[in-house]
């Protein structure tokens, strides 16, 4: 069975956020004039025949998804966040176009994605063409679809052949505590800086309000692909980095987790990342889209909001 969603209500545990998500929507039908009900077809099923996210549910892709982020909890520590990003932040990997780009992913399936296993290429063109349909106008946000998770590519041996937990799966921040809304968090117990006083109180090194800008995040696609699109002077739009940036931060745009670290510009990028996290997450499925004719659209778009070549 499918439901037709006319608003872009967002399948949520509990009701308070499922309010908020709606006044959030509320808002931004006055504010940016947005249009709000493209009849997204939000499927019940994930193409495993089970509810999308569910880390819980017996399915062929359970073990291995929780494999992954024992990994990536056990390993992902304020200090290597920090030196990864240091390292990447050079952007001396490699020079390629934002379609040579795409292309490389073709090799890659996402260890840490329960309702996919496909190559990554094809959820790139999934996202990017369900948000056309619904938002024909607002092309800063076909081409945001379209380069989201580009960051993977630092999985290919070119790049080093990053191993999964540094490069997929759902962000966090470090350097204050974990919270309990992160996938499969109990795997936190086996990572140094639970440890650390420095880092496991709720501010931890941070601000009340400091801005998300401030926070270092778990090291993975997000921040590397933000990374690359501001420094090689990309022409999207401040909510299109956004997206960017904190698409995989589940806890903080899913369960509210973290909004005391957020500050009030990143109120309205966050606004904007709801939006697009439908996209994002409903619509993987086993559905190809036609390369070689969509294509041309997004060559358009790339050459209007990036240089021919971008440094990695
Ligand atoms: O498994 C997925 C996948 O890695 C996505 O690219 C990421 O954005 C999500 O946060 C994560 O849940
Ligand atoms: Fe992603
Ligand atoms: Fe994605």
């Amino acid at each position: 069975m499918t439901v037709i969603v006319q608003e872009p209500t967002l399948s949520v545990e509990g009701n308070d956020l499922e309010n908020k998500t709606n006044n959030v929507f509320e808002e931004e039908e006055e504010n940016l004039e947005l249009k709000l009900d493209g009849g997204f077809v939000v499927p019940d099923n994930n193409a495993f025949g089970h509810s999308f996210r569910d880390y819980e549910k017996e399915s062929e892709r359970k073990d291995s998804v929780e494999q992954f982020y024992r990994t990536q909890h056990i390993n992902q520590t304020y200090e290597f966040a920090v030196e990864k990003k240091e390292e990447y932040a050079k952007l001396q990997k490699a020079v390629m176009s934002i379609w040579e780009c795409c292309e490389l992913l073709n090799e890659f399936v996402d260890e840490s994605d329960p309702d996919l296993d496909e190559p990554q290429i094809e959820h790139l063109l999934q996202t990017a063409e369900a948000v056309r349909r619904d938002y024909p106008n607002e092309d800063w946000l076909h081409l945001t679809a379209l380069i989201h998770d580009l960051g993977k590519v630092m999985l290919h041996p070119s790049f080093g052949g990053e191993p999964q937990w540094c490069v997929v799966g759902d962000t966090f921040p470090l350097g204050c505590a974990f919270n309990d809304a992160i996938v499969h968090h109990q795997y936190f117990k086996e990572n140094p800086d639970y440890y650390n006083p420095k880092y496991n109180t709720k501010l931890g090194v941070y601000s009340e309000n400091c801005g998300l800008d401030k926070v270092t995040m778990s090291w993975g696609h997000d921040e590397y692909m933000y990374l690359v699109a501001k420094d090689n002077k990309t022409t999207l739009p401040y909510a299109g980095l956004f997206i960017i940036r904190f698409h995989s931060f589940y806890a903080l745009h899913r369960s509210n987790a973290y909004t005391y670290l957020m500050n009030e510009e990143d109120e309205e990028g966050l606004k904007w990342l709801r939006i697009f996290n439908k996209y994002d997450l409903y619509s993987k499925s086993k559905v190809k889209i036609n390369q070689e004719e969509v294509k041309p659209y997004y060559m358009s778009l790339i050459e209007k909001y990036f240089p021919g070549k971008l440094r990695w």
